[in-house]
């Protein structure tokens, strides 16, 4: 199986059984709008939706045509927050399934020398993709988006916390990060300070294929 479809499509969509709901957290710190009552679970059957920016007028559309993977919390400093959440949401689909429908003069690239190329809305400053252009990066092929950017029911949902520690780069302070980490354990939502141990082993397995240190 290649590295895509071991991302991808490999398996099944991990969309259900569903998480207990949690309370939110006492110390009423935000990890997500999406999250903080609870991660709710997927459909199996959802094909997709439109994600919207935030613009009251001439908002811009993207299309996406099929269900989300690895949906998790990222604490980075470069994936787009709504206001308030102290970590973005965001999942990955195939590239090919990503086309913007409506407005989309208004996108802008955020950082032409990032790895993931985030188109964000001129407007209202909200990340409408990311997509991998590199063709070598073992993320060649996937988009990065925000499902909470979309009015439907169904999307996969976050099933882990990445890049914890770089919460600390926005601002949080560190003596809050045990009762951070403690809120995303009970939330179901494992914390990692990089990716997930699958999508950390997809990424040594391409490098080391592409070395020749794995056949
Ligand atoms: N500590 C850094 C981590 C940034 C980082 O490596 N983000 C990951 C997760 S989204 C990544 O893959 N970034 C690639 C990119 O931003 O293009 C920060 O918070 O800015
Ligand atoms: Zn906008
Ligand atoms: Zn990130």
């Amino acid at each position: 199986m290649g590295l895509f479809s071991s991302l991808f499509g490999g398996g099944s969509t991990k969309t259900e059984p569903s998480k207990p709901a949690a309370p939110e957290a006492p110390t009423g710190t935000s990890i997500h709008p999406a999250v903080d009552h609870g991660v709710k679970p997927g459909s199996s059957a959802f094909a997709g939706g439109t994600l919207r920016c935030h613009c009251k007028s001439e908002p811009v559309e993207v299309a996406v045509g099929g269900q989300t993977a690895h949906n998790h919390v990222c604490g980075c400093t470069k994936c787009w927050k709504p206001a308030g959440a102290t970590f973005s949401q965001v999942a990955v689909v195939g590239s090919d399934k990503v086309s913007v429908v409506r407005n989309g003069e208004k996108l802008d690239r955020v950082d032409p020398y990032a790895t993931i190329q985030r188109y964000a809305c001129k407007g209202c400053g909200v990340h409408m993709f990311g997509r991998i252009e590199n063709t070598e990066h073992p993320f060649y092929g996937l988009d990065f988006v925000h499902t909470e950017l979309s009015d439907e029911d169904g999307w996969s949902p976050a099933e882990f916390a990445a890049f914890v520690s770089s919460i600390i780069e926005s601002g949080v302070r560190p003596e809050k990060m045990d009762g951070i980490r403690a809120r995303l354990t009970e939330l179901g939502l494992e914390p990692y300070d990089c990716l997930s141990p699958p999508l950390m082993d997809a990424i040594s397995t391409h490098v080391a294929k592409r070395s020749g240190a794995l056949s």
